[in-house]
């Protein structure tokens, strides 16, 4: 709803919809009606537009998507009726003026704000885009070229830097009373001609360059939004700003809309949306513990262990995330002066850029405490061992810390895949332990995977869930298994994938197919991005590599399952991606490392067909993402199925914030559940009664083919209870 009131001649709307003010169908006309008295009241001169509570308004209502069309007024009427008000209409910014919410701004007459208010028009990050007239507002107050960087990119931008570009009016310090002050503002402008102050009459300005800014926008979001189709929905709808009257683009805006809203990227994207709002209330399956239940203890002084790559990115979340106390312990020495130099100029950068204040700088390199022996770390809340993934090392040094730390300390590992269970046994205190799974490099990556093991206690869980939280991270809490949920999914991609290289695919065109896909690098260029030796390295612990094999083993087979031993042939010929001088799968040649096949890599693979005779098959573009994806969409029900994962929104965040998984899709349970279960079960089938038990990944998972036989295409917001339902009744 809008509460309606009128202060010295200045009507005052203010949008009442905790906690966001998104604009439901009751804001909506709740501020029609508010506008209708105003217009009818003599004594009022102006209208003041506002929020109440912490902000000004978040735009449409994504709950209500589905009805958006059909109540009135729907929010591309509502604008309208408000820019052709005769009163002169201040909106007053504080906290977001987001989507809808911006909209509604721009079709006011004037807008102030306070400086600490965020601006942005994000449509295009739920597959939508700004349906409200933003498409055609924008252009006429800011131009082609800032209008489709705000536009297709979805950002968000300071009040300073909307004031700077013409958005914004009046910029209030962040501290003021934002009511009070537009409606002085308001009384301040009464009695002026409103013939400039409405923007959808005002022409654009950069109108002629439309066709070169177009180009320009079109190959960024082609590299940055590979696959994803509002993005470029949007540029043409800008586009129409600079060709059309505004009635007529705006009928174009409204065509973007209807085509994009329901599809399955924008259903995707908005799954995306509450996933990563979701997945702060966690809960361990099965024993009703929770979030809600559980709180964590207080944590002011953390220590980070190592100080490698891992290490430094680790420290500098701690740093962002306001912890003034951050023990660091590096025995050897050159590591730790590189680690604290790579640390100070990283922060050096964000002060340079005006990410962080100089203050803040100041701050942070004072709450670097380096260290140099177990014993100082005796009064910290939180350590976080983050050395070389070895278990006698990680072992040796849990030991350590049970002896010093205090009881009620958390102790946390690092580790992308080694048994949190076995390192907690060192220590007199099991349930002190927890995994926290970061991403490298880990103060850019959003992905926290948090691992309960099975002896950590609540409080311990809650602690680590917290501080990722606290770090700005989507925090994931997972249970104990080799390679959690992250690493064990997508190592199925990678052996499949191999297995069309033997049986017909090459390299660029599995990528190229995984690319049209919307991932943002195919599997063999991440594999030469981050070093083909790290998967070597993981084959040669379990003895699988090339070289570990006795004379006259099987080239094709390993412990008696299928194996694919062309990776270890690339690692074994030097070829490890970038670092070996730009070879790896590709050759990457010259400064810009530009990708290019390489004969040698095809003559490998088809020496090595030859071989083995195999003759080579045509691989379709439908083939390889079958192949390349079901079989990491079944281990995901497995994943569920054991409890690793307590709903299919965790695994999809795993992907998407961990793995590169193209967001547009919802991650590989929402793709699978866009597809329809039957399916993906038809052809996990398919492939698991062609190979049998030599290839593991493809057994149906159980989960899987019960849904599907129980109940043919459920919901995925169903799979888990029902799921829950049928073992229990089994029982
Ligand atoms: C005819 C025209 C048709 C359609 C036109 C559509 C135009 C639009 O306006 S589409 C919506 C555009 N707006 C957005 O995408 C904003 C989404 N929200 C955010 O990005 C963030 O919420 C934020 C504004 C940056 C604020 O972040 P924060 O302070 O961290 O709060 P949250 O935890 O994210 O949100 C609190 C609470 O509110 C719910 N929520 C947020 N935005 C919306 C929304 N637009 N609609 C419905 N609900 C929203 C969010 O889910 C949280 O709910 P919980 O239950 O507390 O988890």
């Amino acid at each position: 709803m809008a509460n309606y009131s009128v202060r010295n001649q200045v009507a005052i709307i203010s949008l009442c919809s905790p906690p966001v003010n998104a604009l439901s169908s009751d804001v909506r006309r709740g501020i029609l009606d508010s506008l209708k008295k105003a217009e009818q009241d003599v004594k009022v001169a102006a209208i003041v537009i506002c929020g109440e509570g912490r902000t000004f308004c978040v735009g449409a209502d994504i709950t209500e998507f589905k009805s958006e069309f059909k109540t009135f007024p729907n929010l591309f009427e509502l604008v309208d009726i408000l820019e052709s008000s005769p009163k002169p209409i201040v909106a007053a910014i504080h906290g977001h003026a987001f989507g809808g919410g911006l909209e509604v701004a721009l079709a006011c007459h004037y807008r102030v704000a306070l400086s600490s208010a965020k601006l942005a028009l994000p449509e295009v990050k739920l597959g939508i885009l700004p349906g409200a007239g933003g498409t055609q507002r924008l252009p006429r107050l800011i131009g082609i070229d800032s209008s489709m960087q705000w536009i297709a990119f979805g950002d968000e931008y300071s009040a300073q830097i909307a004031a700077n570009i013409g958005i914004i009016d009046r910029i209030f310090p962040s501290n003021a009373d934002i009511l009070e002050s537009a409606v002085q503002y308001a009384q301040s402008i009464i009695g002026k001609s409103l013939i400039n102050r409405r923007v959808s009459k005002l022409p654009v300005k950069d109108a002629s360059k439309v066709s070169h800014i177009m180009e320009k926008y079109k190959q960024i979001v082609g590299k940055k939004s590979r696959g994803a189709i509002a993005p470029m929905v949007c540029l043409e709808a800008i586009k129409h700003a600079a060709l059309l009257p505004y009635v007529e683009g705006m009928k174009k805006e409204r065509m973007g809309i209807e085509a994009l809203m329901g599809s399955d990227q924008s259903k995707s994207l908005i799954y995306m949306f509450f996933a990563e709002r979701q997945v702060r209330n966690w809960t361990i399956p099965g024993t009703g513990i929770n979030s809600k239940n559980t709180k964590p203890i207080k944590v002011e002084k953390v220590a980070v262990i190592g100080l490698g790559t891992m290490g430094r990115g680790i420290v500098l979340s701690l740093l962002k995330a306001g912890i003034k106390h951050v023990s660091v312990m590096e025995l050897n020495k050159t590591a730790r002066e590189n680690g604290l130099l790579f640390i100070k100029n990283i922060l050096e950068g964000y002060a340079a850029r005006g990410t962080i204040s100089e203050t803040q700088k100041r701050s942070m390199v004072d709450a670097l405490k380096p260290v140099s022996n177990f014993e100082m770390l005796k009064d910290t809340d939180l350590v976080i061992e983050a050395v070389f993934e070895s278990m006698s090392i990680k072992k040796d040094i849990f030991a350590k810390l049970g002896q010093v730390c205090k009881p009620s300390a958390v102790l946390a590992t690092n580790t992308s895949a080694l048994d949190v269970d076995e390192i907690a046994m060192v220590t007199p205190k099991p349930k002190q332990v927890v995994g926290m799974h970061f991403f490298a490099p880990a103060h850019v990556m959003k992905l926290l995977e948090n691992v309960r093991g099975s002896k950590s206690s609540p409080q311990v869980i809650a602690t680590a869930m917290n501080m990722g939280q606290r770090m700005g991270k989507v925090t994931v809490l997972v249970g104990n298994c080799h390679g959690f949920v992250g690493n064990r999914m997508f190592r199925h991609y990678t052996v499949e994938t191999d297995f069309m290289l033997e049986e017909g695919a090459y390299p660029e065109q599995v990528d190229t197919v995984l690319k049209k896909f919307g991932f943002a690098m195919g599997r063999y260029q991440v594999g030469d991005l981050s070093g083909n030796d790290i998967g070597y390295r993981m084959r040669t612990k379990f003895e699988m590599t090339n070289k570990q094999q006795p004379p006259g083993a099987p080239e094709r087979e390993r412990h008696g399952v299928r194996y694919c031993p062309l990776a270890d042939f690339l690692v074994e010929s030097g070829r490890l991606g970038y670092k070996s001088d730009g070879k790896g799968w590709f050759r990457y040649l010259g400064k810009n490392r530009e990708l290019t096949v390489d004969n040698e890599v095809t003559s490998m693979i088809d020496s090595y067909r030859r071989r083995n005779k195999i003759v080579p098959r045509k691989i379709n573009g439908e083939e390889i993402i079958e192949r390349a994806l079901y079989p990491l969409i079944n281990e995901g029900f497995k994943i569920l199925e054991e409890g690793i994962a307590s709903n299919p929104m965790e695994i999809d965040l795993i992907l998407v914030h961990g793995y590169a998984w193209p967001r547009h899709t919802g991650g590989p349970m929402f793709y699978a559940h866009l597809i329809g279960l039957p399916k993906i079960l038809r052809v996990i089938e398919r492939h698991w009664n062609n190979a049998g038990l030599r290839e593991p990944h493809w057994e149906p998972s159980k989960m899987l083919v019960r849904l599907v036989k129980n109940h043919g295409n459920p919901d995925i917001m169903s799979w888990t209870t029902l799921e829950r339902e049928t073992v229990r009744s089994a029982l």
